[in-house]
């Protein structure tokens, strides 16, 4: 991209959105294109057709979706699989149409059979059964994984799927009953410490693991991958591989550990209670990032060190504690 490249972010107030903004601002682009929902509806394909012909983007990063996490996907699943389904298809669908030179297609570690081997290479797509709670969803994903590679293949497009692990940081959704673990974490320790409560609840059983990865970490990544020169790109696209690339960082902790991580950040000395009748999901869904490390990627925000910064800067903007 060159610093007056025509970039739209879908999605740029969204917790993704937002931290690719943040990238691109600090790297000095002056051509970014960004739409409030108000003004254009994703799921609308005349006006997203509409936008794209009238702004003409180079270069889209395609962050915006119906995103939950394990409840919100369970409660929600048809609104899960046919607002992604649509979504993603009328941005792909445009971007080709109007001559979009890259895209980046933001799926999710979920893609990944529930009992995939650890860590999970993108070679493991679409080799066993997915975890039930947000199989909607992933499947909406590999949808648009499948749909990037098939406009790859029929119409010389070079559009790229890369499938961050879980993610949080200070843009993220903190509402308690849709969120994910960490940003309902750090609200109900918030909460816990505000009220004086003696325990935290936690989902689950507390043994599943999961790999986070801060956002602005993943934003560097996305911009990384959107700028690789030619040469670089080009070996993401092969014949018999999809376009897609893991982003994370090769660790992970247990629900529990993460939990006792966000007490001692937030100086909570409570204890911690588990909550049976909430569902665990996939086990575990570790990364495998060997490919994005030989393009040359790393991710520099440790867990500890990115609850931190998250917890400075939304501390004061949390809902008052119930
Ligand atoms: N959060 C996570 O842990 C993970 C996220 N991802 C992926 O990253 C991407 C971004 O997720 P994240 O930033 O967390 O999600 P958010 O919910 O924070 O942001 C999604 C954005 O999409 C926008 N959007 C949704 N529907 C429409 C629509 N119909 N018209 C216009 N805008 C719309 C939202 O707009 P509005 O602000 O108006 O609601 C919001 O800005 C998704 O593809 C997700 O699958 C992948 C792995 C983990
Ligand atoms: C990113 C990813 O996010 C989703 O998958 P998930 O990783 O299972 O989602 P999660 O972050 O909500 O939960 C992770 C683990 O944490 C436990 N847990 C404990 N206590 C709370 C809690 O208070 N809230 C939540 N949400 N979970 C909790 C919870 O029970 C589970 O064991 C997918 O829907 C899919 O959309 C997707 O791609």
């Amino acid at each position: 991209m060159n610093k007056d490249s025509r970039i739209f972010i879908a999605g740029h107030r969204g917790l993704v959105g937002s931290a690719i903004h943040r990238e691109l601002t600090r790297l000095g682009y002056t051509h970014v294109l960004t739409r409030p929902r108000a003004e254009l509806d994703l799921l609308d394909p005349e006006a997203v057709n509409e936008f794209f012909a009238t702004e003409k983007p180079e270069y889209v990063f395609l962050a915006a979706a119906k995103v939950g996490g394990i409840l919100a996907n369970n409660t929600y699943p048809a609104d899960f699989i046919r607002d992604n389904l649509v979504l993603q298809t009328n941005i792909i669908d445009a971007s080709y149409r109007n001559g979009v030179k890259r895209l980046l297609f933001l799926g999710s570690s979920c893609i990944y059979p529930k009992l995939a081997p650890q860590p999970m290479p993108e070679s493991s797509l679409l080799t066993g059964p997915l975890e039930p709670t947000n199989r909607p969803y992933a499947l909406a994903k590999i949808a648009g994984i499948e749909m990037c590679w098939s406009y790859n293949r029929q119409y010389g497009t070079r559009y790229l799927a890369a499938m961050p692990t879980n993610l949080y940081g200070p843009g993220d959704n903190y509402d308690l009953a849709n969120s994910h673990v960490l940003p309902a974490l750090i609200r109900k320790t918030a909460d816990a410490i505000r009220t004086g409560a003696p325990a935290v609840t936690v989902w689950g059983s507390g043994t599943p693991r999961r790999e986070l990865l801060y956002s602005d970490d993943l934003a560097q990544a996305c911009v990384f991958l959107m700028n690789l020169e030619d040469e670089r790109y080009n070996t993401l696209f092969t014949e018999n591989q999809a376009p897609l690339i893991n982003i994370g960082t090769g660790e992970d902790v247990t629900i529990r550990e993460l939990a006792e991580t966000v007490a001692k950040v937030l100086g909570f000395k409570g204890s911690l209670e588990f909550d049976s009748s909430k569902p665990d999901g996939t086990p575990r869904k570790l990364m495998d990032v060997a490919r994005l490390h030989a393009l040359g990627w790393h991710h520099t925000t440790g867990l500890e060190e990115g609850i931190r910064r998250t917890w400075e800067q939304v501390q004061d903007r949390l809902p008052a504690a119930s």
